[in-house]
């Protein structure tokens, strides 16, 4: 299978059961591909970049963008694999999540068919965590960091725009700043169009795959 059928893979929670992470290398990292990660404060828009990043490679077989397991029901502005705790932590102790993080009381993971494409030589966008950027470079050869960044103030409108958490929620959101551990790779200061910003994400995936090839 190449990255491409991946980009396409249902990757709920049964249907990881049937995947194995990708082959480890001889120094136990996953590699040789690239795992992109999007990180950046709730509100400053990972996913919206990332979206429009996806239309951009859209048919591209060495890019996937990796669509995350989360104890979170799919909503309409973000597709993602569903499954609850039990789910989660039964598939987390099998060694099926080559990555997973915890935060606003959620379970995240990467799936194995993100092991799988590095493994074949791809790249990986995915949206990560800011405090699983040491453990996702104890795991993969090679990491790249995108930092989606926007002001507080912006960040807290587009959250009660979006209207998915109460109030709370949001207040939770906007305070949380885990540090990002070494310098991005990309800083994308998110505060003009989307489609500026997308650009710049897609620029940067296009760099890395001609760097990789
Ligand atoms: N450049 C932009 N200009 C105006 N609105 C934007 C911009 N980027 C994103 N938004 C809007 O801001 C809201 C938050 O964006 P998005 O969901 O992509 O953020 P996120 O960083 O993924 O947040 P979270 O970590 O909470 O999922 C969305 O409703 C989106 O439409
Ligand atoms: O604050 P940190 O640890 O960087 O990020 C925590 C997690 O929360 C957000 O996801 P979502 O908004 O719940 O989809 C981020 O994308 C990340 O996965």
């Amino acid at each position: 299978m190449n990255t491409r059928d991946m980009n396409t893979q249902k990757t709920g929670a049964g249907a990881t059961l049937d995947h194995r992470p990708g082959d480890r290398r001889p120094d136990g990292l996953l590699g040789p591909g690239t795992l992109l990660l999007v990180v950046g404060p709730s509100g400053a828009g990972k996913d919206t970049l990332i979206d429009i990043a996806r239309a951009r490679f859209a048919g591209d077989g060495r890019v996937l963008f990796a669509r995350r397991l989360v104890t979170r029901p799919a909503g309409m502005d973000e597709a993602h694999g569903t499954l609850n705790e039990a789910e989660f932590e039964a598939l987390r102790a099998q060694g099926r999540f080559p990555l997973f993080w915890r935060a606003h009381g959620l379970c995240y993971a990467l799936g194995p068919e993100v092991a799988q494409a590095i493994a074949e030589g791809g790249v990986v966008v995915a949206n990560g965590s800011r405090a699983t950027l040491p453990e996702a470079r104890a795991r993969f050869a090679r990491v790249r960091v995108v930092e989606v960044t926007a002001p507080v103030a912006v960040r807290a409108g587009r959250l009660a725009a979006r209207g998915r958490e109460d109030a709370a929620d949001i207040e939770e959101r906007l305070s949380r700043a885990p540090e990002v551990d070494v310098a991005p790779d990309l800083v994308i200061d998110n505060v003009g169009t989307p489609a500026d910003g997308g650009e710049r994400l897609g620029a940067f995936i296009a760099a890395e795959l001609a760097a990789t090839e």
